[in-house]
């Protein structure tokens, strides 16, 4: 297993070209946020617009649209719940994010079974929180897609069904194959399986340890993946500078906030980019 160093920033993170304009950096859809979990799609979706993707468009649950409005006007919004709306804006990205805060309501999945059903295999789609709950304990059909699971150890004992303490490297690499895609499978030490290999990230900090952490670098793989062509580098790299900003915060804080790893990322990129 190869452990991650900032290396992997400079391979990933591209000086913008001139001629560019907002298309050139990706389209991101993010759907979560139930009646209940609307900070989990916010943070997302303040990540995914804070890593420099293009475009951005949450859907969720009607109560979350003045507050993400009022956080985020860079970001388009609609009801999760209208069928011609979802199909036409998942349709139109190129990364799929959905799970964060969805919730595991009879709403939640006919929500996710939506997405699912529109999602082709060019996108990138990334299945966060409830989305892998869901998909643990419903008979939902995963579609053909560039998948990337982001699981904490919880979550990846409910879609695996390893066992916390059997999550060994062999294990587990036999249910990503199984799977198809990425796994980050999220931790105190945070390791990626992919079918290049695996890769361990050794930075980060128990400051991480609340609420919302998981959301956040959802929508940073989210970012990533829509602006970065190479897609395992880009996860990576998502993973790893979500720890390290952290890395940095917590040098003088004795918690990090989400959003304040968020408010790092543009100065950060532009520390690390080549
Ligand atoms: N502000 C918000 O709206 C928030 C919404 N959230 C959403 O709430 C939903 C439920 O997710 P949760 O993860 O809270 O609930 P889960 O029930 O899926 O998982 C939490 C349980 O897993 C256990 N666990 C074991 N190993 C773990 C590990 N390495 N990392 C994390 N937990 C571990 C915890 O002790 C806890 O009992 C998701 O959709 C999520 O996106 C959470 O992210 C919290 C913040
Ligand atoms: N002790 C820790 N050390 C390093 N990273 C941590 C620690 N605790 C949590 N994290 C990180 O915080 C994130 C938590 O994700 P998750 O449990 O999905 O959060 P949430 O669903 O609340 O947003 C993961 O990226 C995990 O690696
Ligand atoms: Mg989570």
């Amino acid at each position: 297993m190869e452990t991650l160093t900032d290396e992997i920033l400079t391979q990933t993170i591209r000086v913008r070209p001139q001629e560019s304009h907002k298309g050139t950096y990706g389209r991101v859809c993010l759907i979560g946020g139930n009646d209940h979990f609307g900070g989990a799609i916010l943070m997302a979706t303040e990540a995914s617009v804070y890593s420099g993707a293009g475009l951005n468009t949450t859907l969720t649950d009607p109560s979350n649209f003045v507050s993400l409005h009022s956080r985020m006007p860079e970001a388009m919004v609609a009801d999760f719940t209208h069928q011609d709306e979802l199909t036409e804006l998942v349709s139109a990205a190129n990364t799929v994010v959905v799970g964060p805060g969805l919730g595991t309501t009879p709403q939640s999945l006919s929500v996710l079974q939506a997405v699912f059903g529109t999602v082709t295999p060019k996108q990138t789609l990334i299945v966060d929180g409830s989305a892998i709950t869901l998909l643990s304990e419903k008979n939902v059909k995963l579609p053909q897609a560039k998948l990337v699971f982001t699981p904490h150890q919880m979550e990846w004992q409910r879609l695996s069904g390893i066992k916390i303490a059997d999550q060994t490297d062999e294990a587990n690499e036999v249910v990503r194959q199984q799977l198809g895609g990425i796994v980050v499978l999220k931790s105190h030490q945070t390791k990626i399986y992919t079918p290049a290999g695996g890769f361990l990230n050794k930075a980060g900090t128990p400051a991480q340890a609340t609420g919302g952490m998981g959301d956040t670098l959802a929508g940073m793989i989210g970012g990533f993946t829509a602006q970065f062509a190479n897609q395992t580098n880009a996860v990576l790299a998502a993973v790893y500078a979500h720890s390290a900003i952290a890395d940095e915060l917590a040098e003088n804080q004795y918690v990090v906030l989400p959003t304040q790893i968020i408010h790092q990322l543009p100065r950060y990129m532009h520390e690390h980019q080549s």
